[in-house]
């Protein structure tokens, strides 16, 4: 049974985690997807680990779409979930709106992420959510605030971690289905969740969240750089290098194509 929006307020109730991870294209969407994730998200990470940028905000909404749109072909099971890319949402409620809206049109998304917990993005959430699209709030470290944040850990001193835990609480009011915690301490990410009703779904914010994310290519050993909470499960790199070595040789070998074709 697919899984819904609904399974995820039970699932924290129960205390059953949930598993996510990101998704770039088909392919390994439709892996994910059979081996079991909850929830996959098309991240704006994909500007980076897919695309090959410095960081996520040359990602136009286009993009973003055309990319979905190729997940979603993969995706039957999990619950999909797409970024909305650096300024396709900032501008004001209306901007918002509108890529939301097309993002749910032109792709099988069940919802959308936004960065950010300030009172106009709260605002921008709460309008959002009246017009029926599920939101997920995203907090901590937002990548697309690169340039103010760099990619360090967010809510360090007690004043910025009491600011992190009133947009927690804002966003939930504002009625996100769930939030994303990123590169927070595991204690004030613990204290969220403990607190506010809905999901935290957490990246580098410990054990105590409701869920924990990925990006696909660290958890793979396929991206440039690993972020430090990020474990390499697997070095597809490395097994992907062997393989294309194994091919180089067997075609200046002569050994492929065989002589006599496999019947
Ligand atoms: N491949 C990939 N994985 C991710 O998890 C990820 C992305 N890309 N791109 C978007 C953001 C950026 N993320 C990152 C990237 C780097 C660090 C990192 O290296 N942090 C170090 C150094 C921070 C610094 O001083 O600049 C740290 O110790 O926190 C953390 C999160 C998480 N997200
Ligand atoms: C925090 C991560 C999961 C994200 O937003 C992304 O991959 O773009
Ligand atoms: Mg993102």
């Amino acid at each position: 049974m697919p899984v819904t929006h609904a399974h995820l307020q039970t699932w924290k109730q129960q205390g059953r985690a949930i598993a996510a991870l990101t998704a770039s294209e088909y392919a390994i969407a439709k892996i994910i997807d059979r081996a079991g994730a909850d929830l996959i998200l098309v991240g704006d990470s994909l500007a980076m680990v897919a695309l090959g940028h410095r960081n996520t905000l040359p990602l136009t909404l286009d993009q973003m779409i055309h990319h979905a749109q190729a997940v979603s072909r993969g995706v039957t099971n999990a619950l999909l979930v797409v970024d909305l890319p650096f300024l396709s949402y900032q501008v004001n409620y209306e901007q918002a709106l509108q890529s939301a809206g097309r993002v749910l049109k032109e792709t099988n998304a069940q919802g959308v992420k936004l960065e950010g917990g300030y009172a106009d993005m709260v605002h921008t959430i709460g309008k959002l959510v009246q017009a029926g699209i599920p939101v997920m709030g995203h907090i901590g470290l937002t990548p697309q605030s690169v340039h103010q944040l760099g990619y360090r850990i967010q809510g360090v001193t007690p004043d910025m971690a009491e600011k992190i835990f009133l947009e927690a609480k804002a966003l939930t009011d504002a009625g996100v289905f769930a939030l994303l915690l990123e590169h927070i301490p595991a204690e004030l990410a613990e204290k969220i969740t403990k607190t506010i009703p809905v999901p935290t779904i957490g990246i580098g914010a410990g054990s105590a969240c409701d869920g924990q994310i990925l990006v696909t290519h660290d958890l793979l050993g396929l991206s440039d750089k690993q972020p430090p909470f990020a474990p390499k499960y697997i070095d597809l790199s490395e097994a992907i290098a062997t393989t294309v070595d194994r091919y180089c040789q067997d075609v200046r070998h002569h050994t492929f194509p065989p002589v006599k074709p496999p019947q």
